[in-house]
């Protein structure tokens, strides 16, 4: 069965397309794009997107499913459906499970459990050393030889120095990526929000900026000498941003870096009390950090928005922020913030958008997704632009419910989503 997309406005930014179309999309792939297309067989499916955008569907590199182990905090059939309801169709799980993904069986766990629950793609990234404790290498090859697109250590940085030259240089014969988490936590200590006045106000312990600026620094001058493909994970300082300008001008190709929607939108200035739901790592910034990634994301030295979706239990995220588990969910927001902050403000065109949440980040992976094209998947989202919506997060899919968000009036509300030729998420208010 195919399903003809009509009279939306179809944005796409590896074709620099933006145009009134019709998309045809047949099976598994994106057969045809034009004017005035036809229904090819008599059970096509036509939705009518007049005044709506028509996008690739998004890739969102970053994202936390806690399966398995913490399957009570969000697991693989839950935080795939949140990512169908964001118009998220592709996700890359990072490995801080319990036990952590750091073998090929493990991995293959997730590659299974995903094949039969998930309506999206869901890539599973393997730990760089083993239970990522910072000690040993973990199986970096049988991984890869087992389907594992990308390492990382997320939750934390590998410490040694040495060590992670060497994860490096495997992942270099492995033919992988590795997404960076940057913290020292020699510097971290017990900081739960930015080292500034807001957390003298708050009482609370700081984390300076050179906790993440001193391991970025580390890991790409590493990355520069190993030639490893390296993507900074969740950036929030003016000195990351900084740095990436740096190696831009210098050429330097293969460090590239992504922020998440809460780090160019929030700042610790909006942390009015002692509130766990604006705890997460890295912290909320200051002004001037947000206006560099800002600006980072504009020039295109920072190439990706990704979520960082960690969905926590109602009870690890009560009390104090000094105690609470630090991370918030993003999955179901992303494209809605992201369009109200940076495309309706004139930052970026919305092609650019798209370029940053699908196109870029599909590129980082060797993926033919992330474009609308011809012969490309049939991996799709559609939005309206036009209405403001106010974000609740009791519609949230994920079991995670820890938003600093709640209440904040956006546009850009995802009507449909299609993964593979398939609807897997229709908005309620699509078919009133
Ligand atoms: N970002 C967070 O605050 N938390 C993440 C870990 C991480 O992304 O570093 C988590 O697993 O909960
Ligand atoms: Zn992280
Ligand atoms: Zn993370």
């Amino acid at each position: 069965m195919g399903i003809l997309i009509q009279g939306g406005r179809v944005v796409d930014a590896a074709s620099q397309m933006d145009k009134i179309a019709d998309v045809y999309l047949d099976g598994c792939v994106i057969q045809e794009i034009g004017e005035k297309l036809k229904v090819k067989d008599k059970d096509d499916r036509i939705i009518d997107a007049r005044g709506m955008v028509v996008m690739p569907g998004l890739v969102d590199l970053h994202v936390h499913f806690r399966d398995p182990g913490q399957t009570e905090k969000e697991d693989i059939e839950s935080g795939s459906k949140a990512a169908a309801r964001g118009g998220v169709t592709t996700v890359v799980a990072m490995p801080n499970t319990t036990p952590v993904i750091d073998c090929p069986d493990r991995a293959n766990y997730v590659k299974n459990k995903a094949a039969q629950v998930s309506p999206i793609h869901v890539l599973q990234a393997g730990a760089m050393t083993k239970g990522e404790l910072g000690c040993e290498l973990s199986d970096i090859a049988g991984m890869a030889a087992a389907g594992v697109p990308v390492l990382s250590e997320d939750g934390k940085s590998v410490m040694k120095a040495s060590l992670c030259k060497q994860a490096m240089e495997e992942a270099v014969k492995a033919g992988l990526p590795i997404f960076d988490h940057c913290e020292d936590m020699t510097l971290r200590g017990d900081g739960c929000m930015n080292d500034d006045e807001n957390a003298k106000r708050l009482g609370l312990p700081g984390i300076c900026n050179s906790t993440e600026d001193t391991i970025a620094a580390r890991d790409s001058l590493l990355a520069i000498e190993t030639g490893a493909k390296l993507h900074l994970c969740h950036c929030s300082t003016r000195g990351v941003a900084i740095m990436m300008k740096m190696l831009k001008e210098e050429g330097i190709q293969n460090v590239t870096a992504e922020v998440c929607p809460h780090h160019f939108i929030l700042t610790s200035d909006d942390i009015e009390r002692d509130d766990p739901n604006y705890k997460m790592n890295p912290p909320l910034r200051t002004r001037k950090d947000v206006d560099a990634l800002i600006e980072g994301l504009k020039e295109g030295y920072i190439q990706v928005i990704s979520t960082d979706h960690a969905p926590h239990t109602q009870k690890d995220k009560t009390g104090s922020m000094r105690t609470a588990a630090f991370g918030i969910v993003g999955i179901e927001t992303s494209f809605a913030l992201s369009y109200t902050a940076l495309v309706e403000t004139g930052v970026l065109t919305l092609s650019q958008l798209v370029e940053k949440m699908s196109y870029n980040p599909a590129k980082i992976l060797n993926l033919p997704c992330g474009t609308l094209q011809e012969g490309h998947p049939a991996d799709v989202v559609i939005a309206d632009i036009k209405h403001p919506y106010t974000i609740h997060k009791a519609d949230f899919v994920s079991k995670g419910k820890n938003t600093p968000f709640e209440g904040k009036e956006v546009k850009g509300k995802i009507l449909y989503t299609i993964c593979d030729g398939k609807v897997v998420y229709t908005d309620p208010s699509a078919v009133k």
